[in-house]
């Protein structure tokens, strides 16, 4: 694996980066939301060296998993982040309901709402830290990591709506490697991923396929044929997600006047 000092030093590099991109952007410091899952715990550590005095940490509490933002505030006060808490319930339910009750009134079946709904929810936390951003002139940091990324297990424009990626290339191994190195106790580092997006939802549940199997794919170790399927069909799936919208390019028209 790695030494203390080779993730150490790895750390200290990611570190530099966020500050010199913050910096490039003229802007004045960052803003992560912390959910009590080991990848905002790791970003939130990195964002606490890059920007000790001008960094805000955004717990917006979730009814589906309530205890994690205790976890998230606890994370938040280990690294001296200061916090602002934005509840998201009622702005969730009044949007969700307009446009279940619109669409159904129109004639529609909602044929995905459980994922309209949780999508909805990403898009609402994103919609907070660019209104904390930009009050403050700050840059919003995101924290998918490389299996996410690869997969496309993110919310189009919601927690993939960021400015900044510093984990994006890391393995979840690594993550929570880095986790350890930064101080964070196992109960954040080994914790089972999840996108608090409905009651019990779980990461490796739902894609059908578990984070070392994805890290190992990535590394170009051996996988199972049906694993390597799964994860090549996400991939695929998901490519709109990793580009700017395509536009159409049509030809200059001549002007008749
Ligand atoms: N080929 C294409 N070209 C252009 N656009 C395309 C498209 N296919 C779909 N789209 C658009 O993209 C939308 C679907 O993408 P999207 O809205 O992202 O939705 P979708 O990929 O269906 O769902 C997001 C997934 O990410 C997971 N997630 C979300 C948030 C956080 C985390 C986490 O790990 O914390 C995980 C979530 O549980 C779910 O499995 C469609 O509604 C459509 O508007
Ligand atoms: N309740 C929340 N409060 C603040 N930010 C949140 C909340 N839920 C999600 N987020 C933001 O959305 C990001 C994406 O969530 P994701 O689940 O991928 O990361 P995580 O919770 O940090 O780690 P894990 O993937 O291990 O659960 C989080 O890292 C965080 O920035
Ligand atoms: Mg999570």
């Amino acid at each position: 694996m790695w030494t203390d000092e080779e993730l150490a030093a790895r750390i200290e590099q990611a570190v530099d980066w966020i500050r010199q991109k913050v910096t490039e952007a003229n802007a004045k410091g960052v803003v992560v939301g912390i959910s009590g899952g080991v990848d905002s715990a790791v970003v939130a550590g990195l964002c606490a060296r890059a920007f000790p005095d001008n960094c805000v940490g955004v717990i917006m509490p979730s009814h589906s998993n309530p205890e994690d933002a205790e976890d998230a505030l606890w994370i938040a006060e280990g690294f001296e982040i200061r916090t602002l808490e934005v509840n998201l319930s009622g702005a969730h339910t009044q949007v969700m309901g307009q446009v279940k009750k619109g669409l159904e009134s129109m004639g529609y079946e909602l044929v995905a709402e459980k994922m309209s709904q949780g999508n909805l929810k990403a898009r609402l936390r994103m919609s907070t830290l660019y209104a904390a951003a930009n009050a403050l002139n700050y840059l919003v940091v995101g924290t998918d990591n490389a299996p996410e990324s690869y997969t496309g297990y993110f919310t189009k424009y919601g927690d993939g709506g960021v400015d900044i990626l510093p984990i994006s290339s890391l393995t979840k191994t690594e993550v929570r490697a880095w986790a350890r190195i930064l101080g964070l106790p196992m109960r954040i580092a080994g914790r089972v991923p999840t996108a608090g997006l409905w009651p019990g939802q779980t990461d490796e549940s739902e894609m059908g396929i578990t984070y070392e199997q994805i890290d190992r794919y990535l590394l170009g170790e051996e996988v199972p044929a049906v694993v390597k399927e799964r994860i090549e069909s996400l991939h695929r799936q998901s490519e709109h997600k990793r580009h700017l919208p395509p536009s159409l390019e049509l030809p200059k028209m001549e002007r008749l006047d």
